[in-house]
């Protein structure tokens, strides 16, 4: 689904590639959490893969073809929501059909008001988005992506500014999205409990600049309750990513 061959970034600011000469690959459908330390270069990694940044070398494909040149081909999710509070809810969300300009007003509201209550905001498509909760704006904007009709979601962070609770249900949440729709995701995250809840496996940052990303499987199956978090492989294997984790940060 995403392929990185070889690439390459330097931040123009900078006297060394962030991003160096960095190979992975992800199967279509399965569902990796990034995690490393903060400023490793995880968002980079999106930035590129989403044509933000340009890659200084190497090259980047999707779906087997390479991304330049191409619009659409992977839906992007922030940290922070950005719905435009001046628009509705349901007119945030119809916004990918609106750039696409294929759909009429009327079919591009009736796709958003479908899309919302898959994501359980039926009827919220009229409210303003100051009008809703943390997680439901989150719902919301997640809602958003998936109308971008793409196969490859990045999310960067997205639960990251919920509080404990709201987090964990949106978790259980999007495991079942996933597990539904069947989309390739890949979800930046600095809490291992996160990645290894939701991960089919890990792509673990040990050190920057990113040559490599270490790929360690989940030992856990699907469909999943987080009572999998207290398998002892599993509380074995959050000890030993906080141990790599940690060793990065200089104290
Ligand atoms: N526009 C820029 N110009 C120069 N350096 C940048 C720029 N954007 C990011 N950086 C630097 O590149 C490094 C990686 O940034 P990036 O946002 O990819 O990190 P990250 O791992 O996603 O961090 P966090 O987890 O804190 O969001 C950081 O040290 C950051 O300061």
């Amino acid at each position: 689904m995403l392929e990185f061959q070889n690439v390459s970034y330097q931040y123009p600011s900078e006297d060394f590639d962030i991003i160096d000469h960095l190979s992975f690959a992800v199967e279509p459908g399965s569902f990796h959490c990034i995690i490393g330390i903060s400023g490793c270069g995880k968002s980079t990694i999106f930035r590129m893969t989403n044509g933000l940044l340009k890659p200084k070398a190497g090259t980047i494909l999707v779906e087997g073809k390479s991304i330049v040149g191409r619009k659409h081909y992977c839906g992007y999710m922030p940290q922070k929501d950005l719905l435009f509070p001046w628009r509705t809810v349901g007119e945030n969300v119809a916004l990918p059909l609106e750039i696409q300009g294929e759909l009429t007003r009327a079919e591009r509201r009736d796709r958003a008001e479908a899309a919302l209550a898959d994501v359980g905001l039926a009827g919220c498509g009229s409210k303003m988005p100051d009008e809703l909760s943390g997680g439901m704006r989150q719902r919301a904007a997640f809602a958003r992506t998936m109308l971008t009709g793409c196969d490859l979601l990045l999310l960067d962070e997205p639960f990251s500014a919920l509080d404990f609770l709201t987090r964990i249900s949106m978790q259980e949440w999007l495991l079942d999205q996933w597990q539904r729709h069947k989309r390739t995701i890949l979800f930046i995250t600095h809490d291992v409990e996160e990645a290894l809840f939701l991960s089919s496996s890990v792509l673990v940052v040990e050190r920057t600049p990113i040559r490599e990303l270490a790929e360690i499987p989940v030992p856990a199956s699907f469909p999943r309750d987080r009572s999998c978090l207290k398998l002892p492989e599993m509380v074995e294997l959050k000890e030993h990513l906080i141990d790599l984790l940690r060793k990065q940060v200089t104290p």
